[in-house]
């Protein structure tokens, strides 16, 4: 089996094996040994004998595997960590290259222990800053003195990042917001900070420490005795390797002032950083000294595992650059990207603080304008460290953000992807005029970032024992640990493909999940890589896979089965039981006179052997299939979540785009309702007013007629009979020329007989009773007309109300009930035309 990687693979992976605890169980993976000399690279691995599937024993490789008792010293050096460090810090007058390490295995099989290190020991993490900061401590930029040096690291910085010098970073989360209290569990190396915090003893400041008056800054000298306590409280193990005057500065003694931090149009677009920079609040405000009901507890780095040295390690070194090394950290949580050294809680103001704790704000990995070739995590919090010290109080800082939890199977489980960075950034030193020379200025500033990964181990809900929060967190870690097995199968079967020289390449997937993104984008060789500014190379990559040799099998065989350099499938032998059989069944033959003349003993004995090779033969064969079948069987459950995953996505933004589209349409509802409510209200108010017209009209009319009848009868009966007379003549029936008639009457068809032929009996022109009779058929017209109108009105009212209401109801919510609105009724009383529905 070639273990070897090809060229095109991503990752060169190493095994590691950890102590197990769980000493009753069986042991179901074995290392290969090889001779003293050579360290081993292949293990099987056997399923449990009780396995109820019958699986195949399984054979992988690995670029090397780390037993049981390989410490981390041992795996620093052999895992290729340090070629790294070396790519990262760059060839002499080169640009460094970018590297990545991770840890990849079931939960609690040591894969924090291995980054992070524990209570006792460092971790990768720890050993490479040592080594960085041993290796570049006498060509570090001097940040605490240079006017320019911090300026122009903020102008050379790609990520739209927010840079802060080491101090300054500490002093905003250690000071005495209330807010900065400890809000995650804390990480291996601190367990016994969290129940032990500073003797309360030294947060009292003796009086020659008392805090600067408000309005000096942080400049001012009148700080300095407070950077002596600094320095007696937090540095009493001083680094180790630089000489007295080089001897790291206290945070506090770092001396910003105005004046350093001149806007020059050249960094002009250096923006948030120099800006907070430059207003920092006054030393009060700031200096953790001055607060001390602080909760946040600034760990002691005498108190940090000091063990295993490294101070023997040395790495070829560009000694005609000046570097600055700059940490950064964050973790994905729930496929989201969160900045560590951005505490949940401001630190900086006290109001704020009142309001309870913030949440933090998802980052995004992109493309940036300063960096159009390459992604990056936009707008993260950088420190810039000038002392191994200042870089570890950062990391232990951003690892009290990280997000862990007890579980049944690991204490301090890691519930996120972490991702620490060390960025280095170089440049030429430049040089100072000389009488041959003129003065060389400082070249610009190249960075490249080794990045650690702790990623979250995959678990079992039924043997880690979570639930709620806990278990959908163990959800989202292992859909995005599937994506990433995904890719790296791809990827592996990619190279195989490339080495082999035929066959058709695959896309690996890595933009499924933000994990695999951050992982892949700027490992795989993208179209980008052959754009002419696109000058870096692809980063170089290291796996390092954990497993517990006595813990879980499936867990353990799964990861082992994508991760590892190659596998092979070793059928187990058939078992003596079937040999038994076999050759009991020759025995009965033989004494049954099976050989009887016709088949000779030798023959049967070929005969058998044939078929039991084709017996093992099968055997093979089922078991491979059986294997295949299994993988598959897998292969579908994965399937079977992410679609789960999907679908419970899009349920997701399908409720969001419900909910969007029904509060919108709820809205024009709302509206439509008001314009037609104001719309028929003007209606009818313009309804009434024509109606209002047309009654003083009518009222005018019967005033005249009523006048001109009076007049018509008191001409009539000249003698000047009194009204009550004529009144009496109208009841009698006693005529005039033409009847005294309401043209309401007329028009209500009310009239007596007598009356309707009077009425209708044609006059003698020109007399009073003949204009009577006009005027009656007039109003009497206009009766008809009004009337018409009328009816006319109340079946436009009728439809509208009609149309109304059904448009209501084709708006009306099926859960909120639509208010019916209740116009109240109008009648005209006095005509019998009712407007009822008005
Ligand atoms: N090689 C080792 N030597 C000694 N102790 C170890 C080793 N590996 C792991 N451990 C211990 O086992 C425990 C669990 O390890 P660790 O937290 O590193 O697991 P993990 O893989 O990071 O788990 P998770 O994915 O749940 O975060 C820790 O107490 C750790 O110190």
């Amino acid at each position: 089996m070639d273990h070897h990687r090809p060229s095109t693979a991503l990752f060169d992976v190493y095994l590691r094996l950890r102590p197990s605890s769980a000493l009753d169980k069986e042991r179901f993976l074995d290392v290969e040994q090889t001779d003293a000399n050579t360290p081993p690279t292949h293990i099987t691995i056997k399923p449990p004998a009780n396995d109820q599937r019958k699986r195949a024993v399984e054979r992988f490789a690995f670029t090397r595997v780390f037993e049981e008792h390989a410490g981390q010293r041992e795996l620093f050096e052999s895992t290729g960590v340090l070629p790294l460090v070396e790519g990262v810090l760059g060839a002499p007058g080169r640009e460094g290259r970018d590297g990545l390490v991770a840890t990849l295995g079931v939960t609690g099989s040591g894969k924090s222990h291995t980054i992070l290190g524990s209570k006792s020991q460092r971790g990768i993490t720890q050993l490479t800053l040592d080594v960085l900061f041993q290796q570049t401590a006498p060509y570090l930029a001097d940040i605490d003195t240079s006017h320019t040096v911090y300026p122009s690291l903020c102008a050379a910085d790609a990520s739209e990042a927010n840079l802060l010098p080491a101090a300054h970073f500490l002093d905003s989360i250690y000071s005495g917001d209330a807010s900065g209290a400890l809000s995650r569990a804390t990480t291996p190396a601190l367990v016994r900070s969290s129940d032990w915090p500073l003797p309360s003893s030294l947060y009292t400041l003796p009086p020659a420490f008392s805090p600067p008056p408000l309005n000096e800054s942080v400049s001012s000298n009148v700080a300095r005795p407070s950077t002596a306590l600094f320095d007696r409280l937090y540095y009493p193990s001083l680094s180790k390797y630089q000489s007295p005057q080089q001897q790291p500065r206290s945070p506090l003694s770092f001396s910003p002032t105005k004046s350093t931090v001149k806007p020059i149009s050249k960094f002009a677009h250096v923006t948030r950083s120099i800006a907070k920079f430059a207003h920092l609040p006054s030393a009060q405000e700031t200096s953790f000294l001055s607060a001390p009901s602080s909760k946040r507890y600034m760990p002691r780095v005498s108190t940090l595992p000091q063990y295993p040295p490294v101070d023997d390690i040395n790495l070829a070194i560009d000694t005609s650059a000046e570097y600055a090394i700059v940490i950064s950290m964050y973790e994905v949580y729930n496929d989201r990207i969160f900045d560590l050294l951005t505490p949940s809680t401001t630190s900086t103001s006290t109001t704020t603080s009142k309001t309870g704790p913030q949440k933090r704000r998802a980052l995004l990995f992109k493309s940036t304008e300063a960096s159009p070739d390459r992604k990056l995590v936009a707008g993260l919090r950088k420190v810039i460290c000038s002392t191994l010290d200042q870089a570890l109080l950062v990391l232990e800082t951003g690892l009290q953000e990280r997000r862990i939890a007890g579980t049944g199977t690991n204490a301090a489980s890691s519930r996120s992807h972490g991702f620490f960075c060390t960025e280095v950034k170089k440049r030429h030193r430049g040089t100072s005029s000389t009488s041959h020379h003129h003065a060389l200025p400082a070249g610009p500033w190249t960075s490249s970032t080794l990045t650690l990964v702790d990623l979250a181990g995959s678990e079992r809900a039924r043997t880690a024992k979570t639930a709620g929060a806990t278990l959908a967190e163990a959800g989202k870690i292992n859909e995005s640990l599937m994506y990433l097995g995904q890719c790296m199968q791809m990827q592996a079967d990619n190279a195989h493909v490339t080495t082999a020289g035929s066959g058709n390449l695959n896309l690996v997937p890595f933009r499924q999940c933000k994990l695999t993104e951050l992982l892949f984008s700027n490992s795989l060789a993208t179209h980008h890589s052959h754009q002419p500014h696109a000058h870096k190379s692809p980063q170089k990559a290291i796996m390092i896979v954990t497993a517990d040799p006595l813990g879980d099998f499936n867990a353990t065989s799964q990861i082992l089965r994508y991760s590892a350099l190659a596998r092979e499938v070793t059928v187990p032998r058939i078992p003596s039981v079937t040999s038994t059989i076999l050759a009991s069944t020759a025995a009965a033959k033989m004494g049954n006179g099976y050989f009887n003349g016709r088949t000779t003993p030798s023959a049967f004995h070929e005969e058998l052997d044939a078929a039991l090779a084709t017996i093992s033969a099968l055997r093979d064969e089922l078991s491979v299939a059986q294997l295949l079948l299994a993988e598959e069987r897998q292969r579908r459950v994965e399937a079977e979540t992410s679609w789960t995953a999907t679908e419970q996505r899009v349920e997701a933004v399908e409720a969001e785009v419900r909910e969007e589209v029904w509060g919108e349409f709820e809205a024009r509802l709302a509206l439509e309702q008001r314009r037609w409510r104001a719309g028929r209200e003007a209606e009818m108010d313009a309804q009434d007013e024509h109606l209002d017209r047309k009654l003083e009209l009518l009222t005018q009319n019967l005033a005249v007629w009523e006048d001109e009848t009076a007049e018509g009868k008191e001409n009539a009966s000249p003698g000047g009979s009194s009204e009550r007379d004529v009144e009496e003549e109208e009841e009698a029936g006693e005529d005039l020329d033409y009847p005294s008639v309401s043209p309401f009457d007329v028009a209500n068809n009310r009239l007596s007989p007598n009356k309707k032929s009077a009425v209708d009996a044609p006059l003698a022109p020109g007399t009073p009773a003949a204009h009577l009779q006009a005027r009656n058929s007039l109003l009497t017209k206009e009766m008809f007309a009004l009337e018409d109108d009328n009816r006319a009105l109340r079946e436009r009212m009728a439809a509208m109300e009609r149309a109304g209401e059904g448009r209501r109801e084709q708006l009306r919510s099926p859960s909120k009930k639509m208010r019916v609105l209740k116009t109240p009724s109008r009648k005209w009383e006095g005509s019998g035309v009712g407007l009822d529905g008005f």
